[in-house]
């Protein structure tokens, strides 16, 4: 199949549409305006990043099955790129079947992943890769039960949930009530439902971007370098690019990131994340689409997460050669306030190398990520401690 692109807003436009507009869809939007694809960017808020980039806004509630299914009529995208979990998935799966569009990486693998329960059970129960033990709670008493069963610690997440959103970790079962209350609030969807894990005792975690693209006619899959990160309540605050692994735990989370994209399917960037101790990788979760600790691939890479996922959802080939080592640190919002201020960013971007994201996300709080640093080094390390520098000298400010 050859590939033909267009002329945006015209009869030839080829046009992607973009169901959730943040921050890692406004990097994929810029991407696809290069190529002269015709973006329309779809959120639950008004002004979200990628719409302020994109051709076309619609401000809908993403998880109504007739409201998706009404604005994905209306536009007749050729591509739609789910950015974000919270989606009635089967409108995506109806629209497939129908072949009115193509759903990135296709609509199973979007409904699979919306849901911990339904990537989890395919990875350990089909697939058999490694993971943290795990059970489904409905309740609090069920979640008491199966945290005495796996054995504390255990890290308690809402069945619908990201970037921390509603996690917490227990080591007494006493505070089974609280994980539970906490994961009801903090869910992107009301389910009722969490999975409780078994903690893993890992040296380091990463990230693997794995992405599936067309090359000389043929699905292929390739790498990128592997992305270590830190987290903060679930959250992640800082990422590096390449981490350091052994040679054996780096062949077995390829090897796991192999088999869990063939089974997604579809074409794209995958973001794979694993657990890595000494020689031993445990899956963790995979992220149909670009991943926020990739947003240092902005620096590491020849082509960011966002130009991946471009060029591979438009059927064209990729290159996932790293050039620099590199890092990225996130920049909160600290405090809750509409129309924010940035101040201190001369000084950030004189930090060696240093280069800033502000996204422009309408609405502050204490714990949205608002922006990123990202700085190159010799080494991970003195990228960190750039990256770290950069965003610590940015100061959101109230006006
Ligand atoms: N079973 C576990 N053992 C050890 N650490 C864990 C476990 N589960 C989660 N964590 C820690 O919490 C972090 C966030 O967990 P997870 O990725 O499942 O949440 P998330 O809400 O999906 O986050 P995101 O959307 O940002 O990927 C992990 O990166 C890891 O640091
Ligand atoms: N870990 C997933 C992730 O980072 N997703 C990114 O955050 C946005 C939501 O941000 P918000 O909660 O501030 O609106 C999403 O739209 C996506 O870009
Ligand atoms: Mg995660």
């Amino acid at each position: 199949m050859t590939v033909r692109l267009g002329t945006p807003l015209s009869d030839s436009a080829v046009r992607v549409m973009l169901l959730g507009a943040g921050e890692l869809g406004k990097e994929v939007a810029i991407e696809l305006q290069r190529l002269g694809v015709e973006v329309i960017a779809v959120d639950r808020y008004a002004n979200a990043p990628a719409m302020q980039v994109a051709h076309r806004s619609h401000v809908i509630p993403m998880t109504d099955p007739q409201v998706l299914n009404g604005v994905i009529l209306a536009e007749a995208p050729h591509i739609i790129v789910p950015e974000i979990e919270a989606i009635a998935t089967e409108v995506l799966a109806d629209i497939e079947a129908a072949g009115l569009a193509t759903v990135i990486p296709t609509a199973r693998a979007t409904q699979l992943t919306m849901n911990r329960e339904g990537i989890r059970r395919l990875a350990a129960e089909e697939l058999g890769l490694p993971t943290s033990p795990y059970a489904f709670a409905g309740s609090a008493a069920e979640l008491a039960e199966a945290a005495h069963t796996i054995g504390l610690p255990v890290f308690i997440k809402p069945v619908m949930s990201s970037s921390g959103k509603g996690q917490s970790m227990i080591d007494a079962i006493e505070d089974a009530a609280n994980a539970w209350a906490y994961a009801q609030s903090g869910g992107r969807v009301d389910t009722a439902r969490v999975i409780v894990e078994g903690r893993i005792d890992f040296d380091y975690e990463i990230t693997l971007l794995t992405v599936r693209s067309i090359r000389d006619g043929q699905i292929v899959t390739d790498f990128c370098a592997p992305i270590g990160h830190r987290q903060v309540k679930g959250d992640y605050v800082e990422s590096w690019q390449p981490q350091a692994m052994s040679a054996a735990a780096q062949a077995s989370a390829q090897d796991i990131a192999g088999k869990v994209t063939e089974a997604l399917g579809g074409l794209g960037v995958f973001g794979v994340e694993l657990f890595v101790k000494g020689d031993q990788v445990w899956f963790s979760e995979v992220s149909p689409r670009p991943h926020d600790t990739g947003l240092v691939t902005l620096a590491s890479q020849v082509m960011s997460e966002f130009a991946l996922h471009a060029r591979a959802i438009l059927g064209l080939p990729v290159d996932v050669t790293l050039r620099e080592p590199a890092a990225s640190a996130v920049i909160y919002g600290g405090m809750d306030a509409r129309g924010i201020a940035f101040e201190g960013v001369a000084e950030a971007l004189s930090v060696p190398t240093a280069d800033l994201r502000l996204f422009g996300k309408p609405e502050a709080f204490e714990r949205r990520r608002m922006g990123v640093a990202t700085a190159r080094g010799t080494d991970t390390d003195q990228a960190r401690e750039r990256a770290r520098e950069a965003a610590g000298r940015v100061r959101p400010v109230r006006v």
